[in-house]
Order: structure tokens, then C-alpha cells, then sequence
């Protein structure tokens, strides 16, 4: 899948001048409003420790913030946000709907043998599509929708998940629509963690770890978010930089005007527009920041389990044709972590790790590993000793 684009002007802001300038007064507001933001931040938490969040889009950040919130705060426990989560997955339910048809267009499987069940999900969800605040996974829906998951076509459509844009919970949603479709249904933490919202806004969290304060950011990794970035690199000690495993294996519109903005970096573009090489090439530049020049880099390579299912379809090498090895996962992993290391020389800090964000375990086990190195890495440049 390629990342979701809402809220994205990145074409535009390529195309019109009367646009870009447009946008940079936009930005100039933006800047005083973060500025604002961290101001009141400042009065708010003192001196924490401050780990900035960043990576790509899609990459998981969002989601390992929420882990964080699960792990070290409250979780999600009030009516009101497991309602509004709710209506998240309902929507997202909906959207891996319409991506599976636009997808089998893509890879040119026909759809005709299940006209039936398109008409009678479309017939459930026609009412709903004038307000999306409105969409619900009612139980109409369930028994159309599953027969339309496991059709011959639509599991064909999904092994060439790759070649369209397709949300990455679309398996572990559309497999739990019995639960999901109850009219008391509220969703639990792996329901919450699955779900997906492009990040507009800078969301922080302070919590304490072994005694120390921390104060976690995470941000949205799209083109037209990431111009909110460098207000945030002041006195950030860590950042944990995620990246998307499968970006290897994607191509988004983003990805391609990104990509044609740096024609000395990546030699080849057009066809050689993946996500992983955006991702390569934001990291450079985050790595590069004079502003961060002491904090601590962690890389969290994630999406280990996508990644790992996605290995024996799709190989590695057209991404990076220096790859000529077996495509298992111990070549392919330790190949783009080294990629990602070279990246970030000279004297980076550097510690890799490779997670599944939506396994709550997971990071927490990665998390206590990373704060440990934390604290052992440089305490003096940290300030973490
Ligand atoms: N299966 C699986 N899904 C993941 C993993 N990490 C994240 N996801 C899913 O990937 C989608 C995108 O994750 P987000 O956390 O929203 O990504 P983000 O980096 O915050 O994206 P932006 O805010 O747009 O920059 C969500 O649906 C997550 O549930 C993972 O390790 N495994
Ligand atoms: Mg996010």
C-alpha cells in the first residue's frame, strides 16, 4: 500500500508558483503557531527529556506513540475517545472497501462474479455517504463484506496488495467484522493500534521511565508536515526514526515528486520511486541537522511482520540493485540497515531495531532496549546520566 494522501498538497506545492506562494504564507503562520505551541509546552512540562517521533509516511509512528500511551499512561479508557475511534475503523473498514476495487482494476482481476455482493455492500453503504461521520460496519454489512473478503478475486487482489494503495489492517479488520459490526461494540487496545489517521497536528505525551521524565513527540511524516519539523529539533535528545520495511516494495505519487526533487541523490527515478529510498533520503537529511547533531538516533525498522510475509513475493533487488543476494529475511534486513547506517555517518549515535509496532510487547521490549542504550550512549552529550 502507498500512504494515505489526506491533507497532502505535495503536487501542488510542486506545479503552482502562485500556490507555493500561497503556502509559504501559510507556513510563516504555521511557524508562529508552533512556536506558540512549544512555548506553551515549555511552561507546561519543565525540562523533560524530549524524543522526537519521526520517519516517512505510514511509517508507525502514530502507532508506537499510541503504545507508548497504553504502555507508560492510561491507554485509551474513555467513552468518548473509544467512540471516536470507533467511527475511525468503521471508516477505515469502508475505504478498504473501495481501495480492493480500485486495486483489482489495477492489476486487471474482473470483479464481475461478485456484482451481487458489490451491489447489496453498496446498497448499506449508499445511505451513509453523504456524512461520513455517519459511516457504521452495521451487521447488514458483515455477510455481504466476508463473502467479498474471501472471494477467489478479491484474496488474488490482495496478494498484489502492493502494486495499489491498500490500508495495512486490512486482513485484521475485515476478519473481525462479526465483533466490530455489535451495536455496543467499543474497540479494544489491538483494535485502537490498528487503525489509521494521517497525522495533521504535533501530538506530545509525558511519562515516567525508571525515575527520568519523558517527553515523547510524534509527528506527520507527509511532505506538507514535515516543513513543522525543524521547529521541534531544539533540545531533542532522541529520535526514534521509523521506517517502513515494505516501503521496498511501494511506489506512491509522493514517493515520485519527492524522489525528482533530488536527481544527484538517486541517480535513477521514475521507475526507482519507492517509498524506502524517500525514506533514505529524509533520514539523511534528519541525520545531517546541525540542530541534532547530539542526539541519540534510533532507528526502528518497522512492519517486521508485513515485511516478512511480503519477502517471498516480492524481491528487494529492484529497489536497490545492488542487492544480489537470496531474498531471505537476514539478507534483506541486514542490506537496508546498513543502508539506513551509512546514511547517518559521520559520528551518529545509531542504534537499530526492528519492530512490529502493533505488537504491544514488542515495543515495550524494543523500548526498554533503546532507553538502556539511551542511558549508556553518551551521557555527557545526552544529558541523560
Ligand atoms: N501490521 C502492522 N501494521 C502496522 C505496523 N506499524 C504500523 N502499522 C499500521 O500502519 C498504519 C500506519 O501507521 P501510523 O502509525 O498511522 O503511521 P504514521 O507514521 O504515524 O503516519 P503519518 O502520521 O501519516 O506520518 C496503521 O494502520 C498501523 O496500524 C506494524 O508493525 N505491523
Ligand atoms: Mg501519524
Amino acid at each position: 500500500m502507498v500512504p494515505s494522501r489526506q491533507g497532502d498538497g505535495g503536487e501542488l506545492y510542486a506545479h503552482s508558483e502562485e500556490l507555493e506562494a500561497k503556502l509559504r504564507g501559510l507556513a510563516k503562520k504555521e511557524s508562529l503557531e508552533i512556536e506558540k505551541l512549544l512555548e506553551n509546552d515549555k511552561k507546561t512540562y519543565g525540562s523533560h527529556i524530549k524524543i522526537l517521533i519521526l520517519g516517512g509516511p505510514s511509517s508507525g509512528k502514530s502507532t508506537i506513540f499510541k503504545q507508548m500511551q497504553i504502555i507508560h499512561a492510561n491507554g485509551f479508557k474513555t467513552e468518548q475517545e473509544l467512540i471516536q475511534y470507533r467511527g475511525l475503523i468503521d471508516t477505515n473498514i469502508r475505504q478498504m472497501y473501495r481501495q480492493l476495487i480500485s486495486g483489482a482494476r489495477v492489476v486487471g482481476i474482473s470483479l464481475e462474479p461478485l456484482e451481487s455482493l458489490v451491489h447489496n455492500i453498496n446498497k448499506v453503504y449508499a445511505p451513509m455517504d453523504a456524512d461520513e461521520f455517519s459511516i457504521r460496519t452495521i451487521p447488514d454489512v458483515v455477510e455481504p463484506l466476508t463473502a467479498f473478503w474471501n472471494s477467489r478475486e478479491i484474496q488474488e487482489v490482495y496478494k498484489r496488495r502492493y502494486e495499489f494503495e491498500l490500508l495495512d489492517s486490512t486482513k485484521y479488520y475485515l476478519e473481525n467484522l462479526d465483533r466490530i459490526s455489535k451495536s455496543d461494540y467499543l474497540p479494544n487496545e489491538e483494535d485502537i493500534v490498528h487503525s489509521r489517521k494521517a497525522t495533521v497536528t504535533i501530538n506530545s505525551i509525558v511519562f515516567q521511565y525508571t525515575g527520568v521524565s519523558l517527553l515523547m513527540v510524534d509527528v506527520g511524516g507527509q511532505r506538507s508536515e514535515r516543513k513543522k519539523w525543524l521547529h521541534l529539533f531544539d533540545d531533542a535528545k532522541v529520535v526514534i526514526f521509523v521506517i517502513d520495511l515494505t516501503g521496498y516494495a511501494k511506489k506512491s505519487e509522493e514517493s515520485r515528486t519527492e524522489l525528482s526533487r533530488f536527481p544527484n541523490f538517486f541517480k535513477e527515478i521514475g521507475n526507482d520511486a519507492f517509498d524506502m529510498k524517500v525514506a533514505l533520503k529524509i533520514f539523511n537529511d534528519v541525520a545531517g541537522s546541525h540542530a541534532l547533531a547530539n542526539a541519540v538516533f534510533l532507528l526502528f525498522f518497522n512492519k517486521v511482520d508485513l515485511f516478512k510475509e511480503l519477502l517471498p513475493q516480492v524481491s528487494l533487488q529492484p529497489c536497490f540493485s545492488k542487492f544480489a543476494e537470496e531474498n531471505s529475511y537476514d539478507n534483506t534486513s541486514k542490506f537496508i540497515c546498513d543502508k539506513f547506517i551509512r546514511a547517518a555517518k559521520p559520528k551518529k549515535s545509531v542504534f537499530p531495531h526492528f519492530t512490529t509496532a502493533t505488537n504491544t510487547e514488542n515495543i515495550k521490549m524494543v523500548f526498554r532496549a533503546c532507553m538502556e542504550s539511551v542511558f549508556k550512549a553518551n551521557s555527557k552529550a545526552t544529558g541523560l546520566s
